[in-house]
């Protein structure tokens, strides 16, 4: 089975004006609201991949009722613990270019972290478990640390979407993907990184840390997949660009979703891409019909 973990879930509320006035009234041209968090996004995109899997994480509030009714009613499986406070919400404006204003995080209390570590003791042997997205600031820097080594004392598999310190923590535990995109690999390793061969002398490294694969995402250049099977990259397909927030997300399902199907990582790879590029190609997340769509329009390269 494959879980994912979302610690920080949100309603992302999409704005979109024509021009923004700071310091004035805007008005909405459009708006929408979306259940958010990354762990939640990649269950939402394995679903349309029909891939079983189970959202868990922390869930209160109006907001989180709202993300509860939205995941059941497309057919989610979901394990969520209740909180007291309500999750958050991320504002996501859209006016020319994006611009995200993430809420930090309700509190969560310890008996509902008691009871999210409870719920991972049922992982079994075979189990991957998707970690994914920033941790409410009442949980403590090391959080996903106590979570990973629930993973490996159950013999499960684990992912690790994160950024920072909580990432290079995670390395020599044996992540079976980390997924940064360039930036967040410059930032991780406290450098500039200006051409393809930098991306991947720096990706090797997260190898070499300990990931099993690595995935360095370039928005609309594609990707690069480095792993012990090689290194390749791949084209992102063109299109109309409306929307990059979960592409990411997307991209790891894409990738996850298609390894545990059919064990084939290149196969695993194209569907990551096809994945976040239908993403970036919708308004909400990508749905099956374009996935496959945009999965024969991959071109893959060794390098
Ligand atoms: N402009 C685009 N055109 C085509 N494909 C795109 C575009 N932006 C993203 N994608 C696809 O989605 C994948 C992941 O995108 P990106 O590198 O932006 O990830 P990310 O920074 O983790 O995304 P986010 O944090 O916004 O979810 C890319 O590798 C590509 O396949
Ligand atoms: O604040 P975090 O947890 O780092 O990111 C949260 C978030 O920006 O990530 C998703 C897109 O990847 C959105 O659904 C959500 O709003």
């Amino acid at each position: 089975m494959i879980y994912t973990v979302t610690l920080n879930p949100s309603v992302d509320y999409i704005v979109e004006v024509e021009e923004l006035t700071l310091g004035g009234l805007n008005r909405m041209k459009r708006d929408m609201k979306l259940p958010g968090g990354k762990g939640i996004n990649v269950s939402r995109v394995l679903k349309q991949l029909e891939v079983e899997n189970t959202a868990t994480g922390f869930l209160g509030g109006f907001t989180g009722g709202y993300i509860e009714t939205w995941l059941r009613q497309e057919g989610i499986s979901s394990d969520f613990v209740p909180i007291e406070d309500d999750t958050r919400i991320n504002i996501k404006l859209k006016a020319g270019q994006e611009t995200e204003i993430n809420g930090a995080g309700p509190v969560i209390t310890e008996s509902e972290t008691a009871s999210l570590l409870h719920k991972l003791d049922a992982l079994k042997p075979g189990d991957i478990v998707i970690l994914s997205g920033s941790t409410p600031p009442s949980l403590g820097g090391d959080f996903y640390s106590r979570l990973i080594t629930v993973c490996k004392q159950k013999g499960a598999e684990f992912v690790i979407d994160t950024t920072g310190q909580a990432l290079q923590d995670a390395l020599p535990h044996g992540p079976l993907l980390v997924k940064p995109n360039h930036h967040e690999l410059a930032e991780l390793f406290g450098v500039q990184i200006r051409t393809r061969e930098e991306i991947i002398t720096y990706g090797r490294k997260l190898l070499e840390g300990g990931a099993k694969h690595v995935l360095v995402s370039m928005a609309g250049e594609g990707a690069l997949f480095i792993s012990e099977q090689g290194v390749y990259h791949a084209s992102a397909p063109a299109g109309q660009v409306k929307n990059s927030v979960g592409a990411g997300d997307s991209m790891i399902a894409g990738f996850v979703g298609t390894l545990s199907l059919t064990g084939n990582v290149l196969e695993a790879f194209r569907a990551g891409v096809a994945s976040g590029s239908a993403t970036a190609f919708s308004d909400d997340l990508a749905d099956r019909a374009l996935i496959e769509q945009l999965r024969p329009l991959i071109v893959m390269s060794p390098l």
